[in-house]
């Protein structure tokens, strides 16, 4: 069964029988078709027969899954049908909304939400059920969080605090395979529950033969052979979505971010990363990352040192350390800045449960960075680029930006910019909004919203790399949110990308002309966060009385911010 998804046979298959049901009925979902005066009609035949093939689907996913989980026979079959169950239900939901609802009803947007949370919660389960690289793609989609209802990206959010699959691990056997001893024999204690449970792994605690405390992940059994059935479904799966919902095409992502999925199994891959990285920061003193014991590392086990930290968004932990939330987000931008702009190595998962922070013994707050699974490479001629059309963006250089965007094959530049700075851009008003009002988030998520297909375009276009830099961004966006956005992050990445097009440039542009390049580009921005530093008074205000920000009118944060 599994060569056949492998093939993607069945994808093809199964696309040729629906295909004509998708011609006609993608129409006819977004047409009003079924609606006169708000009053539902009856559904046309064709639509029934349709609608019965639909039905099929889902009665043999729910029917297969549940036997199957009865005798687990195979776990490849068990996990193929459960997905099949969940895309069923998914279609079915949409489909019986779509056909029945018609967009200018007073209640379609209560009831297109309640089906999103449904359907979310409904991935959310599957991916949980399946573990492994269901819920690495799980994460992966609640990070695409500018594009995807909020429904979707906060469920799906889960993920990245809470992977607990109940999937037992056999810690003793996957030593006797890779090191060919028990972990009593290569360490002296091994504490055998885990400490944290991740998609691909869970985390123990260890002592090693020199008394020091290790983190030792060890990844789930049988997760490298079924890697490849694993994906096959779930694009093949992607794929009967796609028939549905032609927008939602996001199995070419999949196809192409396999190869760093593939890396991201081998942990001896993530240690060499681990340690470019550390190489890469080691100009902030502030940044630490965990150093491998590699005598004690292997493809599917890897040790570090063990990290007493606190997940950066634990608000309590920083709020008890009477922490300042300027100076981590400021921290934590920077050194994701130096990544994208300047070395050009980039974490594309830094989500909360893989920036840790913690006092150092003389009292300095410090970033501990984890988990480098996933790296991304960005050449200089695209670091180039970006940070000159993060320049031109700030001072409105429209040909600039233009050109930099083509060297970047983009040509909706100016998409491109807004889904870099997440903010509105008007091109035709000399500055850039770097915090953002209800209206600007009214007026984004509109622009997300009918705009779908143009930025699933411009993501297309981009260096695929390119999707990396745009989820870090994301997910560090999330982050400085959750903090309440108490520092100016697009201000702070701008200013980085133009110091560093200084020091690539500083040969060939002449000071003064530099010198009036810079000062253009910090009136770009002290014009754009003029009303920001008014802003930031009043927060300082606030915070001096003790309330906390997101108290006030003005930075009211709604749940549907996250979805910007
Ligand atoms: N060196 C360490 N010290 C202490 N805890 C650690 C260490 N490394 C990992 N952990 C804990 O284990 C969790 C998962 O680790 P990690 O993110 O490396 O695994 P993963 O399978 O790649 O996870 P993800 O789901 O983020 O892809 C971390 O969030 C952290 O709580």
């Amino acid at each position: 069964m599994l060569p056949l998804f492998r093939s993607r046979f069945v994808s093809s298959q199964f696309n040729r029988v629906i295909l004509n049901f998708h011609k006609s009925s993608s129409r006819s979902f977004h047409s009003k078709k079924f609606q006169k005066d708000n009053v539902p009609v009856t559904v046309p035949p064709s639509y029934k027969k349709r609608f019965l093939q639909l039905t099929g689907l889902v009665v043999a996913g729910i029917v297969g899954a549940d036997y199957l989980d009865d005798l687990v026979y195979t776990k490849a079959i068990l996990r193929f049908l459960r997905s099949l169950k969940t895309a069923s239900l998914i279609s079915a939901d949409y489909f019986l909304l779509f056909a029945t609802h018609g967009e200018e009803e007073e209640d379609y947007t209560d009831l297109l939400k309640a089906v999103h949370l449904r359907c979310a919660n409904r991935i959310l389960q599957t991916c949980l059920a399946n573990g492994g690289l269901y819920i690495k793609v799980g994460q992966g989609v609640a990070a695409i969080n500018h594009i995807l209802p909020v429904e979707y990206t906060k469920t799906l959010g889960k993920l990245q605090n809470d992977c607990m699959t109940g999937e037992k691990l056999d810690v003793k056997k996957i030593f006797e395979e890779d090191f060919g001893a028990t972990p009593e024999a290569l360490f002296k204690e091994f504490d055998y529950t885990p400490k944290a449970a991740a998609s691909l792994a869970q985390v123990f605690r260890a002592k090693g033969k020199d008394d020091e405390d290790l983190a030792v992940k060890v990844q789930y059994n049988d997760l490298q052979k079924r890697f490849k059935s694993d994906l096959g479904t779930i694009i093949f799966l992607q794929d009967i979505i796609e028939i549905f919902f032609k927008d939602y095409n996001f199995g070419w992502i999949l196809r192409d971010v396999k190869k760093n999925l593939e890396q991201e199994l081998d942990f001896v891959h993530e240690g060499w990363n681990s340690e470019r990285a550390a190489r890469d920061l080691k100009v902030f003193k502030y940044v630490h990352v965990p150093k491998v014991k590699w005598d004690l590392t292997k493809t599917r086990v890897l040790t570090t040192e063990w990290i007493d930290g606190h997940k950066i968004d634990d608000l309590e932990w920083i709020k008890k350390e009477n922490l300042d939330l300027r100076e981590v987000d400021t921290k934590l931008f920077s050194l994701f800045a130096e990544q994208i702009f300047r070395t050009g190595f980039v974490h594309a998962d830094p989500h909360p449960g893989n920036v840790f922070i913690r006092k150092s013994k003389s009292g300095r707050l410090e970033l501990v960075l984890l988990d480098h699974g996933l790296y991304e490479s960005i050449s200089e001629c695209i670091r180039q680029s970006l940070c000159q059309f993060w320049e031109a963006t700030v001072i409105r250089d429209e040909r600039t930006m233009k050109e930099t965007a083509a060297k970047l094959h983009i040509q909706n530049y100016k998409q491109f910019a807004e889904i870099l700075f997440q903010t509105p851009i008007d091109l035709n008003v000399n500055n850039i909004k770097t915090r953002l009002t209800e209206k600007d988030i009214e007026h984004i998520q509109h622009i997300a919203k009918t705009n779908f297909r143009y930025i699933m375009d411009a993501l297309k276009e981009m260096p695929r790399n390119m999707l990396f830099v745009v989820r870090n961004l994301n997910t560090i966006r999330a982050i400085g949110r959750e903090h309440g956005d108490p520092v100016d992050r697009p201000k702070l990445m701008a200013r980085y990308a133009q110091s560093c097009l200084y020091r690539n440039e500083n040969r060939c542009v002449g000071l003064v002309k530099w010198l009036f390049r810079r000062a253009r580009f910090e009136y770009c921005l002290i014009k754009a966060n003029f009303k920001s530093f008014l802003l930031s008074i009043y927060i300082d205000i606030l915070h001096k009385l003790g309330r906390s920000p997101q108290d006030s009118r003005i930075l009211k944060i709604s749940p549907e911010l996250d979805n910007v």
